[in-house]
Order: structure tokens, then sequence, then C-alpha cells
């Protein structure tokens, strides 16, 4: 049987320095020791899924807070992630008539990799926030020291979102029957919000269509669900990691996928190997700078096997580069007879400082960068498998443009990440409706 704990001869990048080791082997331990957030069923059921994305059958919705945070674990912030996903789904499956899978960066997106290890303000030097299951936001000494008690508190907020999140998408909230109910509040105002009440309108119409031609499928009021983050702290991720009864299969169940970040793909580290240990479905984000020969490593090492639905490949490259970098990355994993997800996330090579000091991206690079992925397989005849981005169902003001303009002038008013900036609910409709369209058209 493979050994989890292979992954510590290897140079594992973004590790939090944990100042008292034997603290972090008592957390470890009774981590061990706690039930799994999912089940390895359900990550095969989402390979399966992802199976019929590579193929070209389905397409991947994959989106959530940057950084989820401790203080946001409530019905209110929850609901209204949800319900910008559902909405999200509810335009690309009517308007682009594609199966689409769901998937949250929600309930254990709580470890963030950072360009630098230390943070600098008014002439004091302080270890960076490294996301709320390493240490805190606040700048000083007590906060920003690395706390290995908090990858228990990352468990039991994981346990709770992904409780509320099953409840909702199987109690009723989710029902397509509730596709108005979801675009209340601010949204509603918006011209996004406008245009997908309009949509709401035809779906209502089709679905009494149905229901008149005597169908009133089961599938309407449920809906499949997935939970996902990145596989940053290894300690936690080894911790959650079981033997299947069934297969005798080793599966990361702190969440049903796991990806690796640009920051630590490297082909001889510890997180490539740690994921190539388990059986759950794996992205791995592939920046500008990646060449063929890394991504056809990359799925020698985690899907020798070739198994679609195994390898999700989030291509980031940055509105500037799409077009010129993707082409030979998708042209020779194709060639390889690889059948990966290909992936487009718009927002990690989009960010900029503003003039007024913010860290944002541009809505209309987000969207540049996802017609280029389009044009891109459109070109070779590949299939755009999916868009992965930053969101929350708030009003915020972290990303400038949208059709409900938001001005650099603007980002002071609602800048509440903890980490990244993160599209509004109106500017996620804005994008899915841009989305379905290309798809459609394609
Ligand atoms: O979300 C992604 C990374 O953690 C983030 O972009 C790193 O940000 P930094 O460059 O401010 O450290
Ligand atoms: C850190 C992230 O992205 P990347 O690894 O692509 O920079 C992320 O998606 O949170």
């Amino acid at each position: 049987m493979s050994n989890i704990h292979s992954y510590r001869s290897f140079p594992a990048a973004q590790q939090p320095p944990w100042p008292d080791p034997e603290a972090l082997r008592g957390v470890v331990a009774e981590l061990e020791s706690r039930p799994p957030l999912v089940f390895a069923g359900e990550c095969d059921l989402l390979r399966s899924r992802l199976a019929a994305v590579a193929r070209g059958e389905a397409f991947l919705l994959q989106g959530g807070d940057c950084a989820e945070t401790f203080d946001k674990v409530g019905v209110e912030q929850i609901r209204s992630k949800l319900k910008t996903l559902l909405q999200m789904a509810a335009v690309l499956t009517y308007a682009a008539s594609v199966p689409v899978v769901k998937v949250g960066r929600i309930a254990g997106q709580y470890s963030k990799p950072r360009s630098r290890d230390t943070e600098t303000r008014n002439g004091v030097e302080l270890p960076v926030y490294r996301g709320d299951s390493v240490n805190g936001t606040e700048f000083t000494p007590e906060s920003r020291t690395p706390d290995p008690e908090r990858l228990k508190r990352m468990y039991h907020a994981s346990a709770a979102t992904l409780n509320l999140v099953r409840a909702f998408t199987t109690g009723g909230y989710a029902d397509l029957r509730q596709v108005h109910a979801w675009n209340q509040d601010f949204v509603a105002m918006s011209p996004s919000g406008k245009r997908y009440e309009q949509l709401a309108g035809e779906i209502d119409k089709a679905l009494a269509f149905m229901r008149a031609c005597g169908m009133d499928a089961e599938e309407l009021r449920t809906v499949e669900f997935y939970a996902s983050h990145e596989a940053l702290v290894l300690d936690y991720e080894a911790a959650l990691t079981r033997t299947d009864s069934r297969s005798g299969e080793l599966y990361d169940v702190s969440g049903h996928m796991v990806w690796i970040g640009e920051r630590t793909r490297r082909l001889d580290g510890a997180h490539v190997e740690f994921a190539s240990k388990i059986r759950n479905p794996i992205g791995v984000k592939l920046g500008p700078a990646t060449t063929a020969d890394d991504a056809l490593a990359l799925i020698e090492k985690l899907d020798p096997g070739r198994e679609p639905g195994r390898l999700t490949f989030i291509t980031r490259m940055g509105a500037a580069r799409v077009r010129d970098r993707l082409p030979g990355l998708v042209e020779k994993v194709t060639a390889s007879g690889a059948r990966v997800v290909w992936q487009c996330d718009p927002m990690h090579g989009n960010t900029f400082s503003s003039e007024s000091g913010y860290k944002t991206r541009t809505f209309d690079d987000v969207l540049d960068e996802v017609k280029g992925f389009f044009e891109v397989h459109h070109g070779l005849g590949t299939h755009p498998g999916g868009i992965h981005v930053e969101l929350t169902g708030d009003d915020v003001t972290e990303c400038v443009g949208g059709g409900d303009e938001i001005l650099d002038a603007d980002l002071k008013d609602r800048y509440e990440t903890a980490c990244d900036p993160r599209l509004n609910r109106s500017q996620a409709l804005d994008l899915a409706f841009l989305v379905a369209e290309t798809y459609r058209d394609r």
C-alpha cells in the first residue's frame, strides 16, 4: 500500500514555520483520529463527472473565496456564496445547454501560499498572513505567529460549512424552481441581475412545459455539489488522509477535489509527491512559465494511467499571455494521449496594485483571459472544460470594472478579502453570461 508520508523526503515549499513542533505533533495526532469530512465514494463520483468534462460532454464551474476565514462561517455568508454559484450554473446550463459540474472553493480553503515570508508596515516586519489555518490577519506578533491549534479550527470550520452546504444543496434551497429566489437583494437591480431575471423566467417556462408533459424530475430538486481547496499545508492534508475500506486506496478526506498551486507544483516537490498517492481528483495550476515538458512530467507522475477525470490543468496565464502560452501546452498534452480537463483561472495571472494602493484585478482582463482560453481551444479543436474563479456572494468592491462598474476610487468602500480580490455577485453573473455565450457560439 502507498505510504502517505513519502512526501516528507521531498522539499516542501510554503509550509508554515510552526514554532513548536511538539504542539504540531499533538494536533496532527488528534486530526488523525477525527471522522472524514467527505467520503471516498463521493470523490470517485466527482472523478467520473470530471471524466465527462475531459471528454467534452460537460463544463466545470469552480469558484469561491480566495481565502475562507473562521469569522465568516455563518449561514448568510455560506448561503450567498452558494447562491452565486447556483445562479452562474443556471446561466451556463440554460444558455450554453451544457451539464455543469459544480465545485466550490469552500469548506477547506483556509491556507494561502505567499510571495514573501514577511510583511512590513511602518518599519515593523512580521510574518506574512498565510491563511486562517496558520495565523491571523491582524498585524501583531501574537496574531502572525503560526499556531497549529488553528488546524483544528480549520477542520471544524470545514465540517460546519460542509454540513450547511449539504443541507442547502439537498434540502430544497437548490431546487431549480427556486431560480428566482436566488436573485434577490442588491444583485437584482444590477444589469446582470436583470438579465438573469429574464433567463430565470425562461427556465420557469421550460419547467412548466416539462411538468405539463408529465416530467417532474427528481434531479431538479437537488444539486450535486463538491468541495475543493488547495492542498497546501501537508501536515493537515496527510492527517486527513484515510484508507478506503472498499479498495484499500488512499483518499484525502478533507475535500472532494484538491489542487496544487503554481508555487508548489515542482515535480520533485512534496506537494506533487503527496498528490500522487491519493485517489481524489487533482488540480494543478499552470502559470505562464510552464513548459510542455513540465505538463507532460506532471501527467506522468499524477496520472500515469491517463484516466479521464483524474487530472485538471488549471491554466492561469494572464490575459496578455494566454493566447501565446496556452497553445503549445494544449497541443503537446493532447498529442501525448492524456485526457485532462482544461480549466481557465482568469484571476491569478491578472493581479496588480491599483493607483489607490489596493491589490486588484480588472474585470476586462478577467473576461479577456477567458476569451483567449476559448479561442485557443477553438483553434485546436480541444474542449475548453471550465472556469476557476475567486468570487463572493457579497456586494464587495475588490475587482474594478463590470456591468455595475466599480472604479479604483470605489475599492476602499468594501474591500473585505483576507488575501486576493474576488468578483462580487454581479460581476460573477456577468462572467457566467459571457462564458455561456462563448461556449454556445463555439
Ligand atoms: O491567492 C493566491 C496567492 O496566495 C496570492 O496571490 C499571493 O499573494 P501575494 O503575492 O500577496 O503573497
Ligand atoms: C494561490 C492560488 O493560485 P495560484 O497557485 O494559481 O497562484 C489560489 O488559487 O488561491
